[in-house]
């Protein structure tokens, strides 16, 4: 409730708030700006009829003397030729200080101030404003000993960051200035509608009868000599000539009339304790005569806007955490931390449930890839970090930078981590990523919430029991559910297929897809992912492309795997039967583009996207194939499309080594043992900057690593550094 009365009229009222508040401050600065140009006498050092008698001696025919509340003195007169002026005089002397001349500009910001422009509409409007403004001062108020839990607490510092704190801080320096303007404000306005009698204007009582003597000198006049010019306000001189006219004086006691001869003051009207409390109101709202409070009003006006803006930013925010969105908090105000490493964007459906869960309980969530830690987290308490894992154990595209940016990670004694690894047990390095980051984390000094819980094949049973466990860890209401958005397939028909391997053993098939019907391809190229679903199959396997969308086909090379579900079903297709599927882009596992060599490796089945990218060497640069199968008669996958290439130059040169020889006379190799025998070549290709790009099996690509090392130790580098130069790259399954 109290939070609606403090939020709604600042919404709706938030643009008037801030057109009264900033001219408000505008004028407010004014005493202060006058009061430095002005001469003005201490307390009884001038009396008014001094002050006159010096201002008379400077200027002809005066009418009128002003003494505005800032101390400035301003005499109305007519020039030798009539013409009507008026000067700043200097009360001292009597000496014109330059002419008065108001500023036009600050004319309208007063009238935008009391009215919007609108005359007597607006001035009601501003009025109201004004009201509201009280409103949302005290409303403001108690919201934040609420907050801060007490009176007390208002004095102490306030606790957090971002918008709420610097609304917080603002609203606790402006509120008794604000609440000051507004209260006066409202009563002026009071005032001026009649809702409250005015008391400050006296009306005028003439004297029924006056000396009529001869003028005296206006410095003579007795009445005048008593009043201290600090509490003049206006002095009307008689019209010239009329001996039955007299002068009629304000101050700030009251008003009266002096007789120009006798100097005696008449039916003077003293202003009532009302009018002096009025009086009052209009200096303090004005700062008109207390040029320091001005000061102070004006800085307090100035911070309307920005908590404004400020107000509107956390209800806002509010708003959206109560709708259910997906609010992130900026990564210096959150008190949770929530990083995603993800290749193929499962984990975000994982970590949107987390997010909005823990949105819901309060928490104040900042959620970003791994590649984006930052130095710190000055709020944080809780990191959650939910990761896959691709390549061989590696972290996937979203986390590749994090464990570099670990190192330069500041991390507070107090922050708890939990990590949920992602990942499938069909590989051999199971959820190896996440628990490298769990060691890497201990290893900073933070401390596990829990330990490292790691989920095979997107299981949301899985999920919601870890969710269990951070919610009795933490007491914080968390029911995870993961929904997996339902993969769009496309049905392909095989459309060819070509078969390797002797009954069977070892049989690797190169199968050809078209899409079904009348539909068409989507957009892929060499070494993306064709993503199967087998029948009665809930999770996808994956399987890279030796094709792109410009050779109309869909090509894949699949060994058949012992008790393989997918394979085996891949392998049993006849051609025209369908399957369901669909593309996973893999833009890492591409080779560079230039004109520096390239280094094919692969084995097995992993020739595939290979031949792929050499299909499309179409430029010719230099490429380089090292390939190993088992059996050169029955294995050899891809052997007359391979000899093609060379022929056009797309192939530079091709090794191929086979494991099991035909007879004594072949030679039984390892793709490895090839690389070795080629060291020279390798190594001078590595010299002219080569990129080395590795397809098929871990043992194969743990085989090679080993060997490139070797290769690579003349020239004082290894596969990690060439790694890190995206020299490096492996498909390894
Ligand atoms: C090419 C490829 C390589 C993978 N390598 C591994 C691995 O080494 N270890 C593992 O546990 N899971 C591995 N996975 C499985 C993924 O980590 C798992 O499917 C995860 O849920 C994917 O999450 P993401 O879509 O957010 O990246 C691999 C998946 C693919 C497609």
């Amino acid at each position: 409730m109290l939070r609606k009365l403090h939020a709604l009229p600042s919404l709706f009222m938030a643009l008037f708030l801030i057109t009264l508040a900033t001219t408000g401050a505008m004028l407010s600065f004014m005493p202060a700006i006058h009061r430095a140009h002005a001469v003005v006498p201490d307390k009884g050092e001038v009396s008014v009829a001094a002050m006159a008698q010096r201002v008379v001696q400077h200027h002809p025919n005066v009418e009128k003397i002003d003494r505005k509340l800032s101390g400035e003195v301003v005499v109305y007169y007519k020039t030798a030729n009539h013409q009507p002026k008026a000067d700043l005089v200097n009360p001292l002397t009597g000496q014109s200080i330059g002419p008065y001349q108001p500023s036009a500009f600050m004319s309208w910001v007063e009238d935008m101030h009391r009215s919007f422009l609108l005359h007597d509409t607006g001035r009601k409007l501003a009025g109201g404003v004004a009201l509201v403004m009280v409103l949302i001062c005290l409303s403001g108020v108690f919201l934040l000993v609420r907050r801060l839990g007490g009176w007390k607490a208002l004095i102490k510092p306030i606790k957090g960051n971002g918008v709420k704190r610097i609304h917080s801080e603002l609203a606790r320096f402006a509120v008794l200035g604000l609440l000051l303007s507004s209260l006066t404000g409202s009563y002026m306005s009071a005032m001026r509608f009649g809702f409250v009698k005015d008391h400050t204007f006296i009306p005028p009582s003439f004297p029924s009868s006056v000396s009529g003597g001869q003028p005296a000198p206006v410095g003579s006049l007795i009445a005048l000599k008593n009043i201290d010019l600090t509490s003049l306000h206006e002095l009307v001189f008689p019209y010239p000539g009329d001996l039955q006219d007299f002068y009629t004086l304000t101050t700030e006691q009251g008003a009266g009339f002096v007789d120009q001869s006798t100097g005696t003051l008449l039916n003077f009207t003293r202003l009532p304790p009302m009018g002096v409390f009025q009086q009052w109101i209009i200096r303090l709202h004005t700062g008109q005569g207390i040029w320091w409070l001005g000061l102070i009003l004006g800085a307090s006006a100035l911070t309307v806007p920005v908590l404004s803006y400020t107000g509107v930013l956390a209800w806002w925010r509010k708003r959206r955490v109560k709708k259910g969105d997906l609010v992130n908090t900026p990564s210096k105000e959150a008190n949770t931390i929530l990083l995603v490493g993800t290749e193929g964007q499962t984990t975000w459906g994982f970590a949107r449930d987390l997010q909005r869960q823990l949105i819901r309980a309060g928490r104040h969530v900042h959620c970003a890839q791994m590649n984006q830690l930052v130095e710190d987290y000055p709020q944080a308490d809780t990191l959650f970090i939910l990761t896959s894992t691709y390549g061989n154990g590696d972290a996937p595209t979203t986390a590749q930078q994090f464990m570099n940016k670990l190192k330069c990670f500041k991390s507070n004694a107090s922050l708890r981590f939990a990590v949920l690894g992602f990942g499938d047990r069909q590989f051999p390095n199971f959820c190896q990523f996440a628990l490298d980051v769990t060691t890497a984390l201990e290893q900073k000094g933070l401390t596990p919430l829990c330990h490292t819980e790691l989920i095979n094949r997107s299981s949301a049973e899985q999920f919601r029991e870890w969710g269990k466990t951070i919610a009795d860890l933490t007491g914080w209401p968390l029911a995870l559910s993961y929904h997996p958005q339902p993969t769009v397939t496309q049905t392909l028909a095989l459309v060819g297929r070509e078969d390797y391997g002797v009954n069977g053993h070892a049989a690797t098939s190169i199968l050809r897809f078209r899409a079904a019907g009348t539909h068409s391809l989507p957009f892929f190229e060499a070494g993306d992912l064709l993503g199967v679903m087998p029948p009665q199959e809930t999770s996808a396997r994956f399987y890279s492309l030796a094709s792109s969308t410009t050779d109309d086909v869909l090509e894949i090379c699949v060994r058949k795997q012992p008790n393989g579900v997918c394979s085996s079903y891949l392998h049993g297709l006849q051609l025209g039967d369908c399957i369901e599927g669909f593309i996973r882009h893999n833009p890492e596992f591409r080779p560079a583009v230039g004109r520096h060599p390239v280094i094919l490796i692969g084995a097995g089945a992993g020739i595939g996207p290979l031949t792929g990218f050499i299909r499309q060497n179409t430029q010719r640069h230099p490429m380089f194939l090292y390939w190993g199968g088992r059996n050169q008669k029955v294995d050899f996958l891809y052997q007359p499309d391979l000899t093609r290439y060379l022929d056009d130059q797309r192939l530079t040169g091709l090794q191929t080594a086979f494991s099991q020889g035909e007879d004594q006379t072949t030679e039984k190799a390892y793709v490895q043992d090839k690389l070795l025998q080629d060291q020279t070549t390798v190594r001078q290709l590595l010299e002219q900057g080569a990129q080395i790009l590795v397809c098929g099996g871990r043992g194969m690509a743990n085989g090679v690593t080993q060997a490139l090392n070797d290769i690579l130790e003349p020239l004082q580098t290894n596969v990690d550094a060439l790694k890190a130069q995206g020299r490096y790259l492996e498909d390894v399954y």
